[in-house]
């Protein structure tokens, strides 16, 4: 990413412990220790200037619930924007564009530092969304009590697909959805359990037949679990013969 010290992940937000704690766990806190990420938040409560630091108020037009205030957010994104150059502001909400797995690899392959603006309560006023987000982003169709969640799977995907991250124990380009496929089953230790054995061709040492063996996995859960994903590829020659056998057997 040619930034000194690795992609930065900035999260505003008005429960920074939350996060906190998500930057200091398992791949995500070793990528930080590493300097791979640089991973941030920032209070958006101390960007309140009155005496009760209020961050919402009551909605024009009447409702329910409340709204969060634009001051205190306007201050809070300039704060963030300040700590790192060429930043690119992301609101989370439902109503944003959906996130999935080829958008983190244009997020972590364009190295820019994002900053996420996490809500609470009804949303935000219109006019942080007008002036200072840069794109709105949604991880899924339904709704959540606050952004947070959302900035935190946002930050994992991307992360782990940065050079040096996964290191060797897995890899990123193997990932299911990285073709379109669903990932093959995986197996360890005991070889026996619960009565139910390991395939035994995993053991075998023939890495070409193992490799098969993987391939027709993922390509059967691909076709019972998420039969739509061929829409986005369609089936090679090699993956229709698998198919066709294994629609044989199940016949027989
Ligand atoms: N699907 C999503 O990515 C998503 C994002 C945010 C969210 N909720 C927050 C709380 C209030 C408003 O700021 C938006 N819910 C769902």
């Amino acid at each position: 990413t040619g930034i000194p010290n690795g992609m930065g992940f900035t999260v505003l937000t008005l429960f920074p412990e939350l996060i906190t704690s998500f930057f200091n766990h398992g791949i995500i806190g070793r990528a930080m220790e590493k300097k791979l990420i640089v991973g941030d938040t920032i209070n958006i409560r101390d960007f309140t200037l009155d005496r009760h630091k209020s961050v919402d108020d009551k909605p024009y037009g009447g409702g329910c619930g409340m709204v969060m205030t634009p001051e205190p957010l306007f201050r809070a994104i300039d704060e963030a924007r300040s700590r790192r150059g060429n930043a690119r502001v992301l609101l989370m909400s439902p109503q944003g564009k959906p996130f999935d797995q080829s958008r983190a690899r244009e997020f972590a392959a364009a190295g820019e530092n994002l900053i996420f603006v996490c809500g609470r309560y009804e949303g935000i006023d219109e006019r942080v969304y007008h002036g200072e987000v840069d794109e709105e982003i949604s991880i899924g169709d339904y709704v959540m009590t606050g952004g947070e969640l959302a900035a935190m799977v946002i930050v994992d995907a991307v992360t782990r697909l940065l050079p040096g991250v996964l290191g060797g124990e897995s890899s990123a380009e193997l990932d299911s959805f990285e073709n379109h496929r669903l990932e093959h089953a995986h197996y360890t230790r005991p070889f026996e359990f619960e009565g139910m054995t390991v395939p035994e061709v995993l053991l075998s040492g023939n890495h070409g037949e193992i490799e098969k063996w993987r391939r027709s996995s993922s390509l059967k859960r691909t076709f019972i679990k998420r039969p739509d994903l061929f829409h986005k590829e369609t089936l090679s020659a090699e993956e229709k013969a698998c198919l066709k056998i294994w629609c044989r057997e199940l016949e027989a």
